[in-house]
């Protein structure tokens, strides 16, 4: 099942020109809240610019094209970068690109994917993209086998000396007893990070006749089994390894995780191989591990600093063998992360669902697909819930309830709970929301959101029955929005023949579509109410699409919802809430 997550769509209003490359970038009109988790069919497209700031396959520049005005700007400095991006929609990404925080602040909001050319995203700053509700994606399979290849060719290269001979042919020299090499068949290979590089590093070394152990606090024991590789602990991997090889990413625990300690742990001679991340190792440390012999030789394709400085100590090591971050440099590999991330940025700007994104949560495309209106419905309740508070104080505590016969396992609320955070905050700030951002946001503002499901009678055909939504410590403008007896605005809505309706005001049951926007309006109930009503509206042209009155008891009070076409001017609203027995009126824009 291919999990995705999306973001907002575009509505790029003015795409004037096609820069296919250059530095020729053209100026679209976006506003806050222009973006949405769906788009819809009546938003304007205009074209998207996506920078690609790295060199990028032909096939995946070729896809990108199709929809998109693409800038191939490489070699682009920091400062230059930033001074582009808020004019650009997409990023496209290798390794040698920083994506700070600074250039998301940079965008201005605009910036909607981010896509990493490859795997390790550790130049990207999710939490700032998060903030900003910028999804990041990566093209996490395309490079596996290629950097596999190259961890192999370092390893056998490393085992018989191969560069450092080469060059002292090359230097008009003929040494072959100083190139005495080291057999692979039957040592031990440590393989620290058992992901998808790790495993078919692994299952290379096998082919080569060597005993393969792994290190991976989150490898599945399973997968290892089949390969025939003993997962052990990270000082036993040391302890027993004759050749380490490191496919773990760079993130704060795995920072530096080889230092003078961890050098201590390993056996005498042993030969270290890094095609991961030049980070989780400190170079210091390695350098004097390997004057001191504890380290034999290593093999290193990243560095801390890329590119390392002309004087870096390993670089220039006798007993060290570089290459400048080929890992992933294969024509093949290459190509294929270029359109593996071409599609998903595409997709992203088309607010299409993204399967490899790294900072949104996955949700299964079926049930984005299932959930489609309920997801309308959750953030319009949002919405009308939030315009009937009154007063400064702001909303704080929210629940959110959802009646649903199907089990709990089976229903994916997070999109819903999103949606409804959406609702809830847009209308009343200048955010932006979608899946990536919207708890952060929350949580940013002091909205806590709590869920709780309940069980329903309905069919198990359709993920939910309702949703209610209830807002606590809240005065309202609306008062007939809060129940008697409690302290919440309650609102209820469902969804009938994919239409979002609102199916409960407090405690008067109404129904009326959620399309257009709505008047609720509280009177005495008598006959010739819906008629005076109506006929203020019509007289200023104003369209009805739906009408539903919900009463307590005959004569008593009732809360008319009336869906209208267009926003009504406060003097009609004035109009309707000078007719005699009307006690409160309220416009709810959707
Ligand atoms: N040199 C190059 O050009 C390339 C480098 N890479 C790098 O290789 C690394 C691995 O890539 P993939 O295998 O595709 O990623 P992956 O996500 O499939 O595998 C990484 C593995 O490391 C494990 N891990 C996490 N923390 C760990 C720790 N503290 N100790 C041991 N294992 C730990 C994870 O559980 C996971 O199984 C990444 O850093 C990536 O950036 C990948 C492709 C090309
Ligand atoms: O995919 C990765 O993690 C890599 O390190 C490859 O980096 P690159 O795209 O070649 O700059």
């Amino acid at each position: 099942m291919a999990a995705t997550a999306m973001v907002g769509s575009l509505h790029s209003a003015a795409a004037m020109q096609c820069s296919s490359s250059g530095d020729m970038l053209v100026q679209q009109q976006h506003g806050v809240g222009q973006r949405c988790l769906v788009p819809t069919s009546n938003e304007v497209m205009g074209k998207p610019t996506v920078l690609v700031s790295e060199k990028l396959g032909d096939a995946g520049i070729e896809l990108l094209r199709k929809v998109a005005n693409v800038d191939c700007s490489y070699n682009l400095t920091q400062e230059e970068l930033i001074s582009k991006i808020s004019l650009c929609d997409a990023l496209i990404v290798r390794s040698g690109t920083k994506v700070t925080r600074e250039v998301f602040e940079a965008s201005n909001g605009r910036l909607k994917v981010v896509g990493r050319a490859g795997v390790g995203i550790d130049n990207v700053d999710l939490q700032a993209a998060t903030e900003v509700g910028c999804l990041v994606v990566n093209a996490p399979t395309a490079n596996t086998v290629a950097a596999a290849e190259h961890g192999i060719a370092l390893l056998t290269a490393l085992a018989r000396n191969v560069a450092q001979a080469s060059a002292s042919m090359k230097a008009g020299k003929w040494q072959r007893s100083k190139y005495v090499g080291v057999s692979v068949v039957d040592k031990t290979l440590a393989v620290m990070g058992f992901g998808k590089v790790g495993s078919e590093v692994g299952r290379r070394a096998k082919g080569l006749g060597m005993h393969v152990i792994a290190h991976d606090p989150y490898a599945s024991a399973e997968r290892a089994r089949a390969l025939g590789v003993e997962l052990v602990s990270f000082d036993e991997a040391l302890a027993r390894a004759d050749f380490i090889s490191l496919h773990m990413p760079l993130t704060p625990t795995t920072d530096k995780i080889f230092n003078d300690e961890s050098f201590k742990k390993c056996k005498k001679g042993v030969r270290i191989v890094n095609v991961a991340r030049g980070g989780v190792i400190d170079e210091d440390a390695l350098v004097r591990a390997l004057d001191s012999g504890i380290v034999a030789q290593a093999a290193l394709d990243v560095f801390t600093v890329e590119p390392p400085k002309e004087d870096n100590k390993l670089v220039q090591h006798e007993n060290v063998v570089v290459t400048p971050h080929l890992g992933a440099s294969t024509k093949e590999a290459q190509e294929g992360v270029a359109v593996e991330i071409a599609e998903a940025v595409v997709g992203a700007l088309a607010g299409e669902l993204a399967a490899t994104a790294v900072n949104a949560p996955m949700v299964p495309a079926e049930t984005i697909a299932e959930l489609a209106p309920y997801v309308t419905l959750a953030d319009k309740l949002g919405r009308l819930a939030v315009q009937l508070v009154s007063g400064v104080a702001g909303v704080k505590d929210v629940k959110v309830t959802y009646w649903s016969s199907r089990a709990d396992d089976d229903l994916d609320t997070r999109l819903l709970r999103a949606m409804i955070t959406k609702g809830l905050i847009e209308p009343v700030s200048s955010a932006f929301i979608n899946l990536v951002n919207a708890d952060y946001v929350a949580k940013q503002r002091g909205l806590r959101i709590s869920e709780e499901r309940q069980p329903s009678d309905g069919t198990i055909e359709y993920p939910l029955d309702r949703i209610q939504v209830k807002l606590y410590h809240v005065a309202s403008k609306f008062a007939s929005a809060i129940p008697d007896h409690t302290s919440e605005i309650t609102l209820e809505g469902k969804v009938k023949d994919s239409v979002p309706h609102l199916t409960k005001v407090g405690s008067f049951s109404v129904d009326v579509s959620l399309e257009g926007s709505i008047i609720l309006c509280r009177q005495v109930d008598q006959p010739g109410m819906i008629g005076k009503v109506g006929s203020v509206l019509g007289e200023e042209d104003i369209n009805i699409s739906f009408m539903s009155v919900g009463r307590t008891s005959p004569r008593q009070h009732a809360v008319m919802a009336i869906g209208v076409d267009n926003e009504p001017s406060k003097t009609v609203l004035q109009k309707l809430g000078g007719i005699p027995a009307i006690e409160e009126i309220v416009f709810l824009k959707l």
